[in-house]
């Protein structure tokens, strides 16, 4: 997978730069140890249900142990070692959870040691920079704090006035600074990050306690972590064998009654816990761990392991074009007016209508008609100004004051405005010309008019990011459709695509377009992933399946995806998919192999049990064990080191080359069904061997 990865994307983030080799360091097993043995209490267990009864017949042996004990039976050691095995059993189960748990523990740890003590400047007048120094801890949402260069951002926002450069590093692990700034798309800010250089004043939007990096502690540290439906389902039909297995396992006494013999409850426990699915009961929960932790190595926070689980399915991949696609950064490069109105005229009708226009594009628009024209931004009251702030709705904005009424925007949206003003208008070819010149170097076409009169149209300039290309022609060998979903123009659209290489795109559309366009794909039972940044990606990324919401993007669109891409980078679906996936092959593999490995058992335990009163039964006994005991024993050690033997897997995950889904079921089928079948043979026969050899039975 690493060869997939783009260089510099991906940089190390402080989560977890503090790692060993193996990921996995001393300190870690240790506490791990530690909470085995935590682990063993049964209200924590009773979540895992087949553990939970491993727990129960281990302390059932205990029991009977204690009272051969007391009544000085002979045989004790054998009643001993299985009791003890089953103890182990349980423990080893734990120590599975307790390790994959244990990485994100310590990224918490680091993460905390982010989170200092931070005084905010809280404005008491949000126009005034006057302040009063409050702890951070006693902020309120609705607060206005003022950041200056140097200072901890005191909690998460959204910037209300100013621009500045903020580190994130603490969060990102990224340690290029980035451009935070009111209006747009690249307005929130998080709590524990530092401006830099200049000033912002900011909105605080998140109540204490529940910052984002709360939520990023809480997350890497498994607290909020719940089973996914597919765990839930699995867990039932464990739990399901386990009853079934408890119906065989009470019926064998009287078989062995019939025969004129009897089996000792102590063989029965041994017998049932080998026969139920312990290793993959054992392993479950730290498989659907490991998946969260392997997309936080990537810089990608999942708050729910469903949302793993659907990446490894997704069949269609939607992408906002502006700040997802393209670096975001859309700056007004040219004026173009039409025959009849000067540079001059439309460049400061222009700037009027952006004076108040926060987005990055209005202020770009008020900057360059400075610089070209010696334009100066006037002061809005005395013109009695009414300002029409921009929505993706309307997609424009602009003006009101006394003579003037200028609009800016989409060419669709500003055509349709003059069209209900003037009925009669006739739209001049040229202003199709201008539009389409912008549109077809890939640029955003911003028309202007004022009143019903048209005056040209300003040139919106932007990047589309480096590497995208080939990273979706790797999303389409993965089966993966891509669509762009732009509220831009479809000859600018179909210009972006063509650069980028989507599959598709959908240009024009409203918040509600990306919505129908997703609801529409999810009805023809496609899974769908949808990465955005702004506040009208925010329905979407909450509808879609997988929502990646990019971390430069606004505090709407994080909270409502239910994956935060921390390095801002769309095209890093491709590692969540393929963590999905590995997930869940991951957890088909082990569940084949858990199953597979009774088959064994049976061999092992049965002939042994039986062989005393049923001496047909001898040719089951292929395995030729030394003795019952011994079989028996080997069959409760296996079964409890093949939990620790798989904890690696586990963890690291079965790999995942792009392949048909048949032929990927029929080679995990052979490697795990197969080999779950031959793995305890060798291994039982194994243990058998050494423990007749140093006399354990
Ligand atoms: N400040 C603004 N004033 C007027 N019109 C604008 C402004 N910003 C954008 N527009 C117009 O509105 C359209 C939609 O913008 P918006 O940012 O909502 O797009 P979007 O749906 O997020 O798609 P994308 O991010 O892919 O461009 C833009 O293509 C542009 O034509
Ligand atoms: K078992
Ligand atoms: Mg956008």
């Amino acid at each position: 997978m690493n060869d997939n990865m783009k260089s510099g994307a991906f940089s190390e983030s402080l989560i977890h730069r503090k790692r060993g080799v193996a990921g996995i360091s001393g300190d870690i097993l240790r506490i791990a140890v530690r909470d085995s043995f935590r682990k063993l209490d049964p209200r924590t267990l009773v979540r895992n249900p087949v553990m939970f009864v491993v727990e129960i017949v281990a302390a059932l042996a205990t029991v009977i142990l204690l009272r051969d004990i007391l009544a000085g039976h002979p045989g004790v050691g054998f009643t001993a070692q299985i009791a003890f095995w089953l103890w182990f059993t349980v423990l080893f189960a734990n120590f599975a959870e307790a390790v994959a748990e244990g990485r994100g523990k310590a990224q918490a740890e680091n993460l905390r040691r982010t989170r200092t003590q931070t005084q905010a400047k809280r404005l008491a007048d949000p126009k005034g920079r006057q302040f009063e120094s409050v702890s951070a801890l006693k902020l309120k949402a609705g607060d206005i704090v003022l950041v200056e260069a140097g200072d901890t951002v005191p909690s998460d926002g959204e910037v209300i006035e100013g621009i500045a450069s903020v580190d994130e590093s603490a969060i990102t692990g990224e340690s290029a600074p980035v451009i935070r700034e009111s209006g747009g798309d690249r307005s929130a800010v998080t709590g524990g990050t530092r401006v830099l250089s200049d000033w912002i004043k900011v909105r605080i939007t998140a109540a204490p306690g529940s910052t984002f990096l709360d939520r990023m502690i809480a997350l890497v540290e498994g607290a909020v972590r719940q089973k996914t439906p597919n765990e839930i389902a699995l867990n039932i039909l464990l739990a399901g064998m386990t009853i079934i297995f408890v119906f065989a396992t009470v019926t064998i006494p009287s078989f062995a009654s019939f025969a004129g013999g009897s089996v000792p409850v102590v063989v029965l426990v041994a017998l049932f816990v080998t026969l139920i699915p312990t290793t993959i009961g054992a392993l479950l929960s730290a498989i659907g761990i490991a998946g969260m932790d392997r997309l936080v190595k990537f810089n990608v926070l999942a708050m729910s392991g469903r949302a793993v689980e659907a990446a490894g399915d997704v069949d269609t991949l939607l992408l906002d074009k502006t700040g997802t696609i393209t670096l975001g950064n859309r700056q007004a490069s040219e004026f173009l007016p039409l025959p009849g109105v000067s540079e001059r005229e439309l460049a400061d009708a222009a700037q009027l209508a952006s004076l108040s226009d926060e987005t990055p594009e209005g202020r770009s628009i008020v900057v360059l008609a400075k610089e070209k024209y010696g334009l100066r931004g006037r002061e809005m009251a005395p013109l009695h100004a009414t300002f029409v702030p921009f929505s993706a709705q309307t997609r424009m904005s602009g003006v009101d004051l006394e003579g003037a009424s200028i609009r800016k925007g989409a060419s669709d949206s500003i055509i349709a405005h003059v069209r209900a003003l003037n009925p009669q208008i006739r739209i001049p070819a040229e202003l199709n010309n201008l539009v389409e010149d912008v549109a077809l170097a890939g640029g955003t076409p911003l028309v202007v008019a004022n009143g019903a009169r048209l005056l040209g149209v300003i040139h919106l300039k932007d990047i589309v990011k480096g590497g995208i290309r080939e990273r979706f022609a790797a999303l389409r060998r993965m089966g993966i459709r891509t669509v762009m979903i732009t509220g831009d123009n479809p000859v600018t659209a179909a210009a972006i695509a063509a650069e980028s290489g989507v599959d598709d795109f959908l240009a024009q559309a409203t918040p509600e377009d990306k919505l129908a366009l997703i609801r529409k794909e999810q009805a023809n039972g496609k899974l769908v992933a949808m990465c955005g940044d702004g506040t009208n990606d925010a329905p979407a990324l909450a509808q879609a399946d997988v929502g990646v919401a990019m971390q430069t993007g606004t505090q709407a669109a994080r909270e409502a995806g239910n994956m935060v891409d921390l390095d801002s980078d769309p095209t890093k679906l491709i590692e969540v998919v393929m963590i999905g996936k590995q997930l869940l092959i991951t957890r088909g593999a082990l569940t084949t192999f858990s199953i597979a490995n009774d088959v064994a058992k049976y061999f092992a335990i049965i002939p042994a049990m039986f062989a005393a009163f049923y001496p047909s039964l001898n040719i089951l006994n292929v395995m030729h064990l030394q003795t019952p005991q011994s079989a028996i024993l080997s069959a409760i050690i296996f079964n409890a080191f093949i939990i620790i033997a798989l904890i690696p897997l586990a963890l690291r995950g079965v790999r995942y080359r792009p392949q048909t889904a048949g032929r990927l079921l029929f080679r995990n089928l052979m490697i795990y069904g197969v080999g779950g079948v031959v793995v305890p043979f060798i291994g039982i026969k194994l243990i058998d061997i050494v423990i007749s050899a140093v006399g354990l039975a």
